[in-house]
């Protein structure tokens, strides 16, 4: 059941390219309908694509054994480690082992915070030093995090993982999430921003030409900042410096709406010096099957061109219109220009929820699943019962065009 790392062609892995051309073919369109391409810089079989995603029929509880490690991020000096001492200092009967990826020397610093237990208190700590993580992840991360639990079994409840201000929370997400070693022993609980309330909007203008990004500098086009992307990512927001703008009810309803115009989901919490109880962030399951799309407010008022959210809601599917909705609608989607038709501007997606029913043989019973899925890859869950009777797909992403979306999904599921 493992995704793989990449959809990049190997002869050792696909066989020989697929030969474009077999001479039984009646024309051009036919030739392209037998070879996918990712975008047409790679050839991608079918069972590749079916391969890259993993399709999990198993409930939640395959989680049970696994310990859950939620990734904390926010911009440079929003509150992370303040947090994480909060949390340290109010305890809990959860034994919490932190991850520190911090840039510099700071993590000196952080290395004397001790999470205490009750009376007791231990240091557990994986300091990756100056590498990016999802970049060390691939290389010193994963060992050194599944050492960490081996070294201590049984004694770790929960993970925090705290990003550097500068990371990009989705590749560190799909990493854990993809990684067949991680994914033994961990998984994915949530992803918490901290965002500082009073600097935060400077941070979504300031358009750094260049920033880091897995090691060699890319430029984050259209305006986009990364401080975009971990909004974008949450899946609880915590307003953190509260005491910094409190006098200025303005600033914090123009703040809010310009927040919730990236991520009109995630529940956003106020806070001074990040304090909050461990309750609201800790088991969130945000990434399998007992977390689907709210009901709430389900086209997103303000729109950032750059980052938004956009919400569909549509009937259930009849059993025959299951594959194709993947097939012609969410790979076409999350995999940009999947085959011959023409490109079309979708926009860039960053997080896929999804809640489909699939009308079973009876018109009242429906088949539940649940889409979770970070930038290009998903994953499919059964999901438990539910009150919704229709389907509800929430994506958060660049350029989202919330039109050819919906034509897109109206051209697939509703003819
Ligand atoms: N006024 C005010 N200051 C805060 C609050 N929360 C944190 N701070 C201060 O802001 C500074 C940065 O806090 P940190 O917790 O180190 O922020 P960080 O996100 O870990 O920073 P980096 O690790 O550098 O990305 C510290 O001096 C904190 O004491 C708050 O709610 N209000
Ligand atoms: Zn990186």
């Amino acid at each position: 059941m493992s995704a793989l790392k990449d959809l990049r062609f190997k002869e050792d892995e696909d066989g020989e390219l697929p030969s474009l051309v077999t001479g039984s073919e009646l024309d051009l369109q036919d030739i392209l309908d037998n070879v996918k391409s990712d975008g047409g810089i790679n050839v991608v079989s079918q069972d590749k694509i079916s391969r890259a995603n993993r399709q999990t029929t198993s409930p939640a509880s395959e989680n049970n054994k696994k310990i859950p490690v939620s990734i904390i991020t926010g911009y440079l000096g929003s509150g992370k480690s303040t947090l994480l001492e909060t949390l340290a200092k109010k305890g809990s009967e959860m034994r919490i082992a932190v991850i520190l990826n911090e840039f510099g020397d700071s993590s000196e610093i952080e290395k004397a915070m001790t999470i205490r237990n009750g009376d007791s208190s231990y240091q557990e700590w994986l300091d990756l030093g100056n590498g990016c993580l999802c970049c060390s992840l691939k290389n010193v991360g994963v060992k050194a995090i599944e050492n960490m639990i081996e070294r201590s079994p049984g004694k770790i409840d929960y993970i925090l993982l705290e990003t550097s201000g500068i990371a990009d929370p989705g590749p560190i997400a799909k990493m854990f999430w993809q990684d067949e070693g991680l994914h033994s022993n961990v998984y994915i609980d949530g992803i918490i921003t901290v965002l500082d309330c009073e600097h935060i909007a400077q941070c979504l203008d300031d358009v750094s030409e260049r920033t880091h990004w897995h090691g060699e500098q890319v430029v984050l086009e259209n305006n986009l900042t990364i401080a975009h992307l971990q909004i974008a990512m949450a899946d609880r927001l915590i307003m953190n410096k509260l005491d910094r703008i409190e006098g200025n009810p303005l600033a914090i309803s123009l703040l809010e709406s310009r927040i919730r115009s990236i991520n009109s989901e995630a529940p956003m919490y106020y806070t001074k010096y990040a304090d909050i109880g461990i309750d609201k962030l800790l088991n969130l399951h945000a990434f399998d099957s007992r977390n689907v799309p709210n009901d709430n407010n389900l086209s997103s008022s303000l729109h950032d061109p750059r980052m938004s959210t956009v919400k569909l809601e549509f009937r259930p599917l009849q059993k025959h219109e299951y594959s194709k909705f993947f097939k012609d609608f969410l790979q076409v989607l999350l995999w940009k220009d999947m085959g011959a038709g023409p490109k079309q501007t979708l926009g860039e997606v960053h997080r896929t929820k999804g809640l489909l029913l699939i009308q079973e043989d009876k018109p009242t019973k429906h088949d539940v699943k649940v889409i979770q899925g970070v930038r290009d890859t998903y994953e499919v869950f059964s999901g438990g019962p539910t009150v919704s009777e229709t389907c509800k797909l929430v994506l958060i992403g660049k350029n989202l065009n919330s039109q050819s979306i919906s034509d897109l999904l109206h051209k697939t599921i509703i003819q």
